[in-house]
């Protein structure tokens, strides 16, 4: 696999069901190849790309000839069950042209919201990125039910571009972008280049969608947009057909409606991550501390000296120092039964100990939030 360094953006980009098809009854292989095309000089110039991709039930629903089937869950589910392997050989059909290797990942709200799940989804995500493998998200539409759904692949996409620390997110959809009203109801409905802010009035404007295939229509992309820039993601809604869109984005073109990244990235994504009351205690020695306060260091393992609680992968612990004042919030890498083998340990005998190793920090830098002092 070749390895090019020239921009470490990363990007995810989703497709709707309008744009795979372009309006038509299956998935048009014809624009797909166009796209393909400009995400594989994208990732030749070396961004990072993740493809969140729609089209499961339509692509289910031509390869079964447009079967007469009772508008019921199971109906869709079997529709997605059936069209996400014709969706995920598409994808992989053409990207093979470039020797593009992809990923599959079918996801739900439970795998995002359940915070070990959510670590887990994360590293399989930069996995697949640290090995140039472009990684191809749909939800998981035929074993989710309500509850556990996402529900829509705007949503969704934020979401990821969230799990991905992603620098943008692209709504690629059947229209130029968000308009004052809906364009298919209104032809003199006018383009609105720009939000920087997502108000009560932006959300009224944007209604359903305008095909029977579509899930949302632009409310669905507000609230996507409104989750990734409030999470430090630019998130940009464009039309899927224009000519070179993807790559002319990436390239810093103004296409479409751009929505700003409404406060500090970091800070704001740590605060999506440490909403949650914390399940344990990680006491810490000096060196630790100061690795943590001085040097704006992860917490390696040899550094705790004491652990309360029971705790997941991924759950929010703690970081306590010896004096008794808390300093940080964090997310460990490990569980608490694990950590008490490694406590005080050196991070090359981690594997020894366990039998398998989820790197060598306790908490990582990215996942730990240092308190006020
Ligand atoms: N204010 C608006 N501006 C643009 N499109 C709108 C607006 N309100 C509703 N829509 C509808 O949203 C549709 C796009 O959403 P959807 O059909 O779900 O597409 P996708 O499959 O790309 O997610 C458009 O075709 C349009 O009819
Ligand atoms: N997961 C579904 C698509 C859901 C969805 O949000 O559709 P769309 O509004 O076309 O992006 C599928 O693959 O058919």
């Amino acid at each position: 696999m070749e390895q090019k360094q020239n921009s470490q953006k990363t990007i995810v980009v989703k497709f709707g069901t309008s744009t795979l098809t372009q309006g038509t009854p299956k998935l048009n292989r014809a624009h797909m190849i166009e796209i393909v095309r400009q995400l594989a000089q994208l990732h030749q110039e070396g961004y990072r790309l993740v493809i969140v991709t729609s089209g499961a039930m339509a692509a289910g629903r031509h390869y079964l000839n447009h079967p007469k089937l009772p508008p019921t869950i199971a109906s869709k589910q079997l529709l997605a069950a059936v069209g996400q392997s014709q969706l995920i050989q598409t994808w992989e059909q053409l990207f093979a042209i470039y020797d593009i290797h992809i990923g599959q990942l079918l996801l739900t709200r439970a795998d995002i919201e359940d915070r070990e799940r959510f670590l887990n989804a994360r590293d399989t995500l930069h996995a697949l990125l640290d090995n140039r493998i472009i990684p191809v998200v749909n939800e998981n539409d035929a074993v989710a039910t309500a509850e556990i759904k996402v529900g829509d692949n705007d949503n969704l996409s934020a979401l990821v571009a969230i799990l991905v620390q992603a620098e943008q997110l692209y709504l690629l959809t059947d229209q130029q972008g968000l308009f004052d009203s809906d364009p298919r109801k209104n032809p003199q409905a006018k383009l609105i280049p720009a939000v920087n802010e997502i108000t009560d009035h932006i959300r009224s404007i944007a209604g359903g969608s305008g095909t029977t295939l579509g899930t949302g229509g632009m409310s669905t992309k507000i609230t996507a947009a409104d989750i990734a820039t409030r999470s430090g993601i630019e998130t940009i809604i464009a039309p899927g057909n224009r000519e070179n869109v993807i790559a002319d984005l990436a390239h810093g073109e103004a296409i479409g409606t751009k929505f700003t990244v409404q406060t500090d990235k970091l800070e704001s994504r740590k605060q999506w991550l440490f909403a949650a009351p914390s399940a344990g205690i990680l006491t810490i020695d000096q060196g630790a501390e100061n690795a943590i306060l001085e040097q704006h260091k992860s917490l390696l393992p040899a550094g705790i000296v004491n652990i309360e609680g029971r705790f997941s992968r991924g759950e929010v612990v703690k970081i306590r120092t010896q004096q008794g004042k808390d300093i940080a919030l964090g997310m460990p890498r490990y569980n608490s039964d694990a950590l008490y083998l490694i406590q005080g340990k050196k991070s090359q005998n981690i594997e020894k100990i366990l039998g398998y190793e989820y790197g060598s920090v306790a908490i990582h830098r990215d996942d730990m939030i240092v308190l006020n002092k």
